[in-house]
């Protein structure tokens, strides 16, 4: 598959770019384990199915989200959480796969975080035309561990800012098993997506699936 060519060959550790004190796009790094993300993705969405969460604005997020691990994220008119129950089945969230466990808290050793044990692993997809707006990640408890950020399927064009959200943004391209982590001085950094743009992606299709790992409990 074209993007194999540009995952790291087995073995060898994936490029590591520091683009701020606190912040490391690991690239390609999940590349490799595509495949058997995907699978997990497909187990834990029959569980747990993506929805369009609704913000406490009463506006429809174009994003679908769904989560696993103890935690998972919820918006709805009384505003953003976590919670232990997925309120569209009533049920604990699917689990987080061990697996996942272990690669976001190899990614987060990688960035120079090392101990991180994420407990809720938020899972967005993105079709072409949808887009996250600029934001802080802080429903977490503890903001002294990362965010760790998983990309999968097509590219797209993610605004990095300052802890103010009239900072200048600066424009990376997040592509296929990337890995971006954030934490220290820019764990409260303000983040979005750009609106994603068309093309399809040889194993997900039109769609991009973000992975956020977070230690929200
Ligand atoms: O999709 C992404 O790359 C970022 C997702 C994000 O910022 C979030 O879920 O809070
Ligand atoms: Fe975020």
């Amino acid at each position: 598959m074209m993007d194999d060519l540009f995952a790291p060959p087995p073995g060898e550790e994936p490029h590591a770019e520091r683009l701020a004190a606190g912040t490391v796009l690991l690239h390609g790094m999940a590349a490799p384990l595509a495949a058997a993300l995907l699978a997990d993705i497909q187990r834990i969405a029959a569980q747990a199915p993506f929805r369009h969460m609704v913000t406490p604005g009463g506006y429809r997020m174009g994003v679908a989200t769904t989560s696993c691990g103890t935690l998972g994220w919820v918006s709805d008119h009384h505003g953003y959480r976590y919670s232990r129950i997925d309120p569209g089945s009533g049920q604990p969230w699917p689990a987080m796969p061990d697996s996942w466990r272990a690669l976001a808290g190899d990614a987060a050793n990688r960035a120079g975080f090392a101990g991180f044990v994420p407990d809720a692993c938020l899972i967005n997809r993105y079709v072409p035309g949808c887009k996250l707006s600029l934001h802080q990640d802080k429903d977490e408890r503890d903001f002294s561990a990362p965010i760790v950020s998983l990309s999968l399927g097509l590219p797209a064009v993610f605004e990095l800012g300052g802890l103010r959200r009239s900072a200048r943004c600066a424009r990376l391209t997040l592509r296929h098993g990337d890995i971006l982590v954030w934490g220290g001085p820019d764990r409260l950094r303000y983040h979005g997506v750009l609106p994603l743009a068309g093309g399809s992606h040889p194993l997900l299709g039109e769609c991009r699936i973000n992975l956020t790992f977070r230690l929200a409990g």
